[in-house]
C-alpha cells in the first residue's frame, strides 16, 4: 500500500498531527511501504489536481476555520479524486469547536471517490493566540494520535469488514461561525489585514510562508492578494513584527481566550 499524507498547515499544528500519525503507521507497517508527503499550504501546490488509486491510503488534515473547512481550500480539495481510495480525514481546531468541519471534509472525500474508514478532530494552539491551547498538540495529544494510528492499522487489516463511519456535525452544514463586534453585531473580518512594525528586518520569511502568496516581496508591509488571517506571518516572524491591531479582532481573540480556556480532548471516529 502506498500512503499519501496531505496537510494544509499555516502555523504547523495540523502538520504535527499528520506527521505523527503517519510516522506511527509507517513504523508498524513493513519497510517497503511508500510514503508521499504533500504539503498543500503553499499556493503553487494547490494548482495541480491529484488522482489516487485503489491501493493507496490518503491521510489528510486541515485546520478548522470558522467551524468549517477553510473555504479557500474547497476548490482544491474537490480536485482530489479517489478510486475507492481509503482515506483518513483529520481536522485540527483551536479549542473553541470544530462544529461541522470534520463532517464537511468527510463529505468532500466521499463525493470524490474516497472511503473514509476513520476520522478525528485534534486540538492545536489557536492561530490567533499564544495562550489558547498553548503548545498543543502536546505529549498527551500525540499519545492519542499513536493510539489512533494503531486503531487505523487494525481496520486496514480488516478492510472487507470496514463499515461507513459517521462523525460529529450537522447536516445540512451550519453557516460559518461569525464573531461579534464591540457592539455585539456579527462582523465579517475578511477585510482585516496584518500590520508590520519597525522591528521588521525584511527577512522575507512571511513572504515565503503566506499560504495565499499575498505578501509583496519588494515591500513586505503591503499585500497583493487576500489575507485569510491564518497568522502564519505573525507566528513565524523572527522579530514579532507582524500583528493585527483591529479592535474587533482583538475583542474576538480576548473572548476566545476567556471563554474557551477549558481543555478539550481529541475525538476519534470509526
Ligand atoms: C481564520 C481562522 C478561523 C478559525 N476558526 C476556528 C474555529 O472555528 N474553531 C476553533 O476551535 N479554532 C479555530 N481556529 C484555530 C485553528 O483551527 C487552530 O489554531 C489550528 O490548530 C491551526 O492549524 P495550523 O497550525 O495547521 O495552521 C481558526 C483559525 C483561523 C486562522
Amino acid at each position: 500500500m502506498k500512503i499519501n499524507v496531505m496537510y494544509f498547515s499555516p502555523t504547523g499544528t495540523t502538520k504535527k498531527v499528520t506527521d505523527s500519525l503517519s510516522k506511527r503507521i509507517c513504523k508498524k507497517l513493513n519497510e517497503e511501504t511508500q510514503v508521499k508527503y504533500i504539503d498543500f499550504t503553499p499556493p503553487i501546490i494547490r494548482e495541480k489536481s491529484i488522482a489516487f488509486g485503489k491501493k493507496e491510503l490518503l491521510i489528510i488534515g486541515v485546520p478548522v476555520y470558522a467551524g468549517r473547512v477553510p473555504n479557500i481550500l474547497l476548490k482544491y480539495l474537490n480536485t482530489l479524486t479517489g478510486s475507492d481510495t481509503i482515506a483518513i480525514p483529520l481536522v485540527v481546531y483551536g479549542n473553541r469547536n470544530y462544529d461541522d468541519a470534520l463532517l464537511e471534509l468527510k463529505n468532500i472525500l466521499e463525493a470524490n471517490g474516497f472511503i473514509p474508514i476513520a476520522a478525528a478532530a485534534f486540538i492545536g494552539e489557536h492561530s490567533f493566540s499564544d495562550s489558547l491551547a498553548k503548545n498543543r498538540p502536546d505529549e498527551k495529544d500525540l499519545k492519542i494520535v499513536e493510539q489512533f494510528a494503531d486503531q487505523i492499522l487494525e481496520r486496514l487489516y480488516n478492510l472487507p469488514n470496514a463499515k461507513k463511519i459517521s462523525v460529529s456535525g450537522q447536516q445540512p452544514l451550519r453557516p460559518y461561525y461569525k464573531p461579534t463586534d464591540i457592539n455585539g453585531n456579527f462582523f465579517d473580518f475578511r477585510k482585516i489585514t496584518p500590520k508590520t512594525s519597525s522591528n521588521c528586518i525584511d527577512c522575507k520569511a512571511c513572504v515565503d510562508l503566506c499560504p495565499m502568496g499575498s505578501i509583496n516581496r519588494e515591500d513586505v508591509s503591503t499585500l497583493n492578494g487576500i489575507c485569510i488571517k491564518c497568522c502564519a506571518c505573525i507566528k513565524s516572524c523572527p522579530t514579532q513584527a507582524k500583528y493585527f491591531d483591529d479592535s474587533n479582532y482583538i475583542k474576538h481573540k480576548n473572548e476566545l481566550e476567556t471563554n474557551f480556556s477549558k481543555r478539550k480532548e481529541p475525538e476519534l471516529f470509526f
